[in-house]
């Protein structure tokens, strides 16, 4: 029998290009290998399911089992691929070598942590960044059996729509930043102020321009020690200060990476032949968009590449919906320093447009009411890789 074509990863890249490959072909062999479950979740729902109460359960659409039946491949979870061979077109999961026809690396990307988190407070500090993270978090809320104290460190996307989750759902939310204000890295600071202003109205407590420099034991609660010198204590604490592309297989491989992910052009093929990557994992053509819709694009010019059509990706202006109810929130960042920020609006209800230094509109932020500004914005704006 031939070597599978195999992908790493069971993501929403992952799963997503070997549903599209099989879509076009239904004989080849495929694998696919993750370190995770392997369930078939949609990752923006983690940061909706506890205003709903959403058990882990409701999150997942299919099991590992369910999708390896459907897609007719081969799928291994709980499984980490600790090297590849690129020259023997080999990998290695413990003592097993395994061939590959093609590869595919969907490996994602993983949680940043500012500290060391000392072992007395390890089952009280968490990340969510797949569905068994958000099993475990689950868990520990539940177990409280009471409305939890939340501190969350980090006020970029992931950290807002907990904070703002978590808040709707009944707990006491505290969030450490060293920035002034909220998604520093998509909206300018008025709008980010707005977003801090509805957080506040709802009950959240923000430390604004603070690092967390401690984390331990305080008696059944974790201590958390500001740089300010100032003194919290929460239930639990939820740790969102980004995500970094998971490299470290493909550089350890001898294939091109940076700080932005893997290196690929723009049929997603990296500087090894028969090694393919996307998702949040891969920088093509210089951009690493970490968001759902370029990487759906990606699985679908791959799955045709993958099947003899060599096919290019384009990334459209897609504009970023942060799932912030309190006060929604819209932004495409502009791809490179804006000449200026034309702001409009009052209270909660913000436009800033990104121009460059000919009037050109480059970008754009939304908040409150002006989010219904986004097709007609989007419309307007440069491709994110065109
Ligand atoms: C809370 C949250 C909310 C979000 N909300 C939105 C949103 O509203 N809209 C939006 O567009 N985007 C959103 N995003 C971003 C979006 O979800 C991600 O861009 C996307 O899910 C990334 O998918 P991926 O498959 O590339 O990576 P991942 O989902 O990280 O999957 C990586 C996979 O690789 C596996 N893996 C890694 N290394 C190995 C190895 N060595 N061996 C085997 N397996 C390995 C992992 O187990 C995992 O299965 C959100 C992200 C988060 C965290």
């Amino acid at each position: 029998m031939s070597a599978p074509l195999t992908i790493i990863g069971s993501g929403m890249a992952g799963l997503g290009l070997l549903r599209q490959l099989r879509a076009q072909d239904p004989a080849r062999p495929m694998t696919l290998i993750t370190a995770d479950s392997g369930d078939d979740y949609s990752k923006p729902l983690l940061s909706t399911g506890f205003a709903k109460r959403l058990p882990p359960q409701r999150l997942a659409a299919r099991s590992a089992l369910a999708v390896a039946d459907e897609l007719g491949a081969v799928v291994r979870t709980h499984t980490r691929v600790e090297a590849i061979d690129p020259v023997a077109r080999t990998l290695t999961i413990g003592s097993e070598t395994l061939p590959w026809s093609e590869l595919v690396l969907a490996t994602g990307a993983a949680p940043v942590h500012p500290l060391r988190v000392p072992d007395a407070v390890a089952g009280r500090v968490f990340s969510v960044n797949d569905l068994d993270d958000y099993r475990a978090f689950h868990a520990a809320l539940e177990a409280l059996g009471r409305p939890a104290r939340v501190a969350i460190i980090g006020v970029g996307l992931v950290g807002c729509e907990f904070a703002n989750d978590l808040a709707v759902g009944g707990h006491a939310v505290e969030l450490v930043a060293p920035e002034p204000a909220p998604l520093p890295r998509l909206v300018p600071e008025p709008l980010g102020r707005a977003l801090g202003e509805a957080f506040q109205a709802a009950g959240m407590v923000l430390h604004r321009g603070r690092q967390l420099v401690a984390l331990g034991a305080d008696g059944a609660c974790v201590g958390l020690e500001l740089d300010d010198g100032a003194s919290l204590s929460a239930d639990l604490v939820l740790v969102a200060t980004g995500l970094r592309p998971r490299t470290a297989l493909a550089e350890s491989a001898g294939l091109e990476v940076s700080e932005a992910g893997i290196h690929t052009d723009r049929h997603l093929a990296t500087s090894m032949p028969g090694i393919h990557a996307l998702g949040d994992a891969a920088c093509v053509d210089g951009v690493n968009a970490m968001y759902v819709q370029p990487l759906l694009a990606s699985a679908r010019a791959l799955a045709r590449t993958l099947t003899g059509t060599p096919t290019a990706v384009t990334y459209g202006p897609w504009p970023v919906l942060v799932k912030t109810p309190l006060l929604p929130v819209v932004a495409l960042p502009p791809a490179r320093s804006p000449s200026r920020w034309r702001l409009e609006g009052e209270g909660g209800d913000l436009t800033a447009l990104a121009e460059d230094e000919d009037g050109r509109l480059i970008g754009f932020a939304l908040t409150g009411r002006c989010v219904r500004r986004k097709v007609e914005l989007a419309r307007a704006a440069p491709p994110l890789l065109g």
